[in-house]
């Protein structure tokens, strides 16, 4: 059983409303369960997950749990509200064990039925001038992306309108733009951006206001643009997330306390109508191959913002899952399809 510190810098860091995210740190966790090793990483962004303290402290209780009684007890103490990154951690490795142990990819272990090919991503594109957030749109876009989620909120809404209207003019009307405004606005800007975002073929904002207010979420969208909760999931249940009147959820496994919840939560938005979009807390290389997999046993996922590899300047390991064309392969092999030994164990 070990539990791994890590610190990764990010290559840029990315500019959000909530910030500057400027490195992850985090645990890997490892342990042997029905004759499998199973890796899991445990990677808290505080604002949205719990400290790195606490994380520590809920992992090492956890591990112990686990050696004295078992791993279901470990799993029962670790409250995906309150812990969801620590959850995260364990709830992965025992996942990445159980599908070793039956012989197969994770996806296939949550839907026999998986797509094992590969799943759509979007381009993450940072809150950065006009210029800059044109010139990397348009990178993205010549590496073969056709959606781009385009980082908002840090300014003014007549700003980030110009942002969006040269990007549109830079990479034509065959490219999906998203933008993500991490609940930057109050009610009446979010209204103004969405009219001026319509004829700019905007597909949905994430977040457009404080994750608190539920109900102005589902008053807000139009014909054109949709509307995506992302920060709503720390603040209210995933059941009343999915009772909301909205278009789609942005699902973080690191933030919801594990790929299974994720996976579950992903089914249950289906059910409602409601569009499931996985995405990472920008996480390292363990995390993002157990959230490519959630996003393959989605049957016929949109693009899910899982491009995140190139924001960090260093990893556990090789990109299991690497990028091409817009798109990411669902890493070969049993369980997450990374190697144990590679990330410590
Ligand atoms: O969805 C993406 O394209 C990448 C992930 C992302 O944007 C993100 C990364 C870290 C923290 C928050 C967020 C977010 O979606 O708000
Ligand atoms: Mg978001």
């Amino acid at each position: 059983m070990t539990l791994n510190r890590f610190t990764l810098p990010l290559a840029t860091p990315l500019s959000t409303a909530h910030g500057r995210i400027e490195s992850r740190e985090g645990f890997v966790v490892g342990f042997e369960h029905r004759g499998a090793v199973g890796v899991g990483e445990a990677t808290p962004l505080p604002g949205w997950t719990e400290s790195l303290d606490d994380c520590e402290a809920a992992l090492t209780t956890a591990l112990e749990t686990y050696a004295e009684r078992g791993h279901s007890a470990a799993l029962l103490e670790l409250d995906a509200a309150t812990v969801p990154a620590a959850r995260h951690g364990i709830a992965t490795a025992l996942l990445d064990a159980d599908a070793r142990a039956d012989g197969v990819a994770l996806a296939r272990w949550f839907d026999p039925d998986a797509e094992t090919g590969s799943v759509p991503v979007n381009a993450t594109v940072g809150d950065e001038s006009v210029a800059e957030t044109t010139r990397a749109a348009r990178a993205a876009v010549d590496d073969g992306f056709d959606c781009l989620k385009l980082k908002a909120g840090v300014r003014s809404v007549e700003d980030d309108v110009e942002r969006v209207r040269s990007v549109r003019a830079a990479v034509g009307d065959d490219v999906t733009i998203r933008v993500d405004a991490n609940g930057a606005w109050d009610r009446d800007s979010a209204r103004r951006a969405f009219e001026a975002f319509a004829p700019l073929g905007v597909s949905y904002v994430e977040q457009p206001l404080p994750a608190t207010d539920l109900d102005g979420h589902a008053a807000l969208g139009n014909e054109a643009v949709g509307v995506a909760i992302d920060e709503g999931f720390c603040e209210h249940t995933a059941a009343e997330v999915l009772a909301a009147d909205v278009d789609a959820v942005i699902l973080k496994p690191m933030v919801l306390g594990g790929p299974g919840n994720a996976h579950t939560i992903a089914m249950r938005a289906r059910e409602s109508g409601i569009e499931p979009v996985v995405t990472t807390t920008i996480d390292a290389a363990v995390a993002r191959a157990a959230a490519v997999h959630v996003a393959a046993a989605i049957p016929a996922v949109d693009p899910c913002g899982l491009a995140t590899a190139d924001a960090l300047a260093d990893d556990l390991t090789d990109d299991p899952a690497p990028v091409s064309d817009g798109r990411i392969a669902v890493p070969d092999g049993d369980g997450l399809g990374v190697d144990p030994e590679e990330v410590g164990w």
